[in-house]
């Protein structure tokens, strides 16, 4: 039987945990209900850490997270998801599955593999995965300026200028994502730059996306927090079509995507700015303090 009634857009997280709240699931579930989702979550693993960074991450049996998958899909209409810390092949191949089975919605792949701390989130041995078989199923990947280098190759050079950041962007392409936001965060000019490229027929889409810079130490958690704010735009996108008896793809053309991606980038901007001047830590020294998710709900 399948429901006709009302629902509200769903984005499901697919990551890892952070009992500090800045990051992975925990940043995801917020993010999700500050931007208007209802959001659904698959973890991948318990990760203990915080503002200081990561000290031990506890596995979970890959049956158990093929059980959380099947809990969701098998139950809730999704539009959107976003995948984040995946850990190991097995779950990168898993992730796909899903994907490639349309069970996912639209499919933001944020490709973490170290976290700002220099804890490896993914294993060595999972990148490859990631390339060959995660990829082709996306519909958009996030690579920050690292992340982009090593899924180009072992010995590629981080992009230093926008023309090189579009250079890689449309090599990423080639490797089948629908579309690529490249983002700039790791730069060091006064202005971020993140670049969306969309693959339309055997043309490219391009948009660019400026912000100034936030000196702030407190970005722990930015990569997740964008992610999350895209796949919650595109499931209210995709949610409007579906309600009204339309193709979903068309939330996802080259337009309405850097529509989604400018709205989560400007939402995230704002989050960044307000948490600037936090102290969250009981030690601030070397902390990496949260962004303010819910900057535009009223405390
Ligand atoms: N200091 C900053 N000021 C303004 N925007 C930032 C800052 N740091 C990160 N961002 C924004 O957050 C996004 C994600 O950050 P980035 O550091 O590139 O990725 P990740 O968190 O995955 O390492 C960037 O694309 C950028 O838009
Ligand atoms: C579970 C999990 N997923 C992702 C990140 C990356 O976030 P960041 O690079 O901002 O530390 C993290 N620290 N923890």
């Amino acid at each position: 039987m399948t429901a006709t009634g009302p629902r509200p857009p769903v984005a499901v997280t697919i990551a890892g945990t952070d009992p500090s709240g800045g990051a992975g699931i925990q940043a995801d579930l917020k993010t999700f209900t500050a931007r208007g989702a209802y959001g659904a979550s698959i973890i991948t693993a318990l990760v203990a850490q915080n503002t200081h960074g990561v000290s031990r991450i506890y596995e979970i049996d890959h049956d158990f997270v093929i059980d959380q998958f099947d809990s969701v899909v098998d139950d809730i209409h999704v539009d959107a998801t976003k995948s984040g810390m995946l850990g190991t092949p097995e779950l990168v191949q898993t992730t796909a599955d899903y994907a490639a089975a349309g069970r996912l919605g639209f499919l933001v792949v944020d490709p973490v593999m170290v976290a700002t701390s220099g804890h490896r989130l993914l294993a060595e041995n999972a990148i490859d995965a990631v390339r060959t078989v995660l990829l082709p199923q996306a519909g958009l990947i996030t690579p920050n300026l690292p992340e982009a280098a090593l899924l180009l190759g072992d010995d590629e050079p981080e992009a230093g200028t926008p023309a090189q950041m579009r250079e890689q962007a449309a090599r990423l392409l080639k490797m089948g994502p629908k579309a690529v936001l490249l983002k700039g965060g790791h730069g060091a000019d006064d202005i971020v730059t993140d670049i969306l490229a969309v693959a339309e027929d055997d043309d490219i889409a391009w948009r660019e996306f400026s912000h100034p810079r936030v000196f702030s130490p407190n970005t722990h958690g930015t990569g997740c927090t964008l992610s999350a704010a895209i796949a919650a735009e595109v499931a209210h996108r995709r949610h409007a079509l579906t309600q009204a008896g339309e193709d979903p793809a068309g939330a996802s053309t080259g337009e309405q995507l850097g529509d989604a991606v400018g709205a989560a980038l400007d939402y995230l901007a704002r989050a960044i700015g307000s948490a600037a001047d936090w102290q969250l830590a009981l030690n601030p020294d070397g902390a990496h303090g949260p962004v303010d998710h819910i900057v535009d709900i009223t405390r």
